[in-house]
């Protein structure tokens, strides 16, 4: 069954405006909420933890700041973004003592629902809005005028207005402009853990850096294997975002197109498949969320061994010397605010 979207002539944007709406967060997703939300004529509030580095920036880009306990105290629509990891204390000890009957928790992301991390009283609407795309992208295309796509859920609808709040919430960061998917917060969660693990970044990033092993262990120049293995990824990759896979294979080569055909699923065979379903299968069945809690709850040594070994990757100094001849191409995400 096609899921049910909405665009702005289903939102009543008043709703949102009559509420006092606290982000609690001013990240990626968080700065581009509260700053979105604020030129649609929202009253927001930014929650942040004394000594966090994005206090400065929420105000000098305008907006009130006040520890996450003051804001969710203040604020009856209560939006957690902060990191997933962060959340369950977050909620724990500065949003549940806040949490009175008829207010609403937003969420951009299901995880710490989906897995029990948190659980709201029965008296409060429950919802997530997710843009499917980065802050700084959904900021960008609600100052063109434009939207990002979003999806909603409802977790749980106490008042019986949840839905047209979260609609609302969606239409002041521009989400309605574009459409507004209605998902559950255990399909956006399980969907969105395995996409970012088995194809986004995990399997993309896994391919990449095989590939360039292999070529540069057999002798290849590590600066050709890396235009050939991660450069023109972003060009391939962009052909498929216009027009799908057929696009990418209208557009290459017969010759890459036949290599395509004939060796892609050589490489990405049936032990890759059954993987990625023990991947799916860990996803559901919370070992993975037991996992990363876990991991954050002792520190994050493997995370941050991870990490160190991912930044050390020779792929890491070849690309950095490459994309210093690229002026177009090493650029820092800018504010757009
Ligand atoms: N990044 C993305 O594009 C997407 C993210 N999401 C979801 O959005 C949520 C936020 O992610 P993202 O924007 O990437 O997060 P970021 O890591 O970019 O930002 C986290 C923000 O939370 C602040 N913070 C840290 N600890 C606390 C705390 N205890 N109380 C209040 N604020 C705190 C950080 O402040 P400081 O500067 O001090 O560290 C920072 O401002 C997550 O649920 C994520 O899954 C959903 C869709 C896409
Ligand atoms: C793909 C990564 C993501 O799921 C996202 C930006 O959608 C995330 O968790 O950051
Ligand atoms: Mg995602
Ligand atoms: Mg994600």
């Amino acid at each position: 069954m096609p899921a049910e979207v909405f665009y702005d002539d289903d939102a009543d944007l008043s709703l949102i405006q009559g509420r006092k709406v606290a982000v609690l967060g001013y990240g990626s997703q968080g700065h581009a909420h509260a700053l979105s939300l604020r030129d649609s004529g929202v009253d927001v509030r930014i929650g942040l933890p004394e000594g966090s580095k994005s206090r400065a920036k929420a105000e000098e880009q305008g907006l009130r700041v006040l520890s996450p306990a003051e804001a969710s105290a203040e604020a009856d629509v209560i939006m957690i973004l902060a990191p997933d990891t962060v959340q369950r204390s977050l909620y724990a000890d500065h949003v549940a003592p806040n949490l009175t009957a008829g207010k609403a928790l937003f969420f951009g992301h299901g995880l710490n629902i989906r897995f029990g991390l948190i659980t709201p009283p029965a008296d409060v609407d429950v919802c997530m809005v997710a843009p499917k795309g980065p802050g700084h992208l959904v900021r960008r295309q609600f100052v063109d005028g434009k939207g990002v796509p979003c999806l909603i859920a409802i977790e749980q609808d106490a008042t019986g207005n949840a839905q047209a709040l979260a609609l609302a919430y969606a239409a002041g960061i521009g989400g309605t402009r574009a459409g507004v998917i209605k998902t559950t917060f255990k399909e956006e969660t399980e969907t969105d853990l395995f996409g970012e693990q088995a194809v986004l970044c995990g399997g993309a990033s896994a391919l990449v850096q095989t590939g360039f092993e292999v070529l540069t262990e057999a002798g290849y120049a590590p600066e050709i294997a890396y235009f050939e293995c991660l450069h023109e990824l972003k060009l391939i990759v962009d052909l498929m975002y216009e027009g799908g896979i057929a696009r990418m294979r209208y557009s290459v080569s017969d010759t890459a197109e036949y290599g395509d055909y004939t060796r892609g699923p050589r490489v990405i065979d049936a032990r890759v498949k059954e993987e990625m379903k023990r991947i799916l299968s860990e996803i559901q069945s919370g070992e993975f969320a037991r996992e990363l809690i876990a991991e954050d709850d002792a520190g994050r040594p493997n995370f941050t061994k991870y990490r160190e070994q991912g930044a050390n990757h020779p792929i890491e100094e070849t690309g950095k010397q490459l994309r210093s001849m690229m002026s177009w191409v090493d650029r820092p995400i800018t504010e757009t605010a």
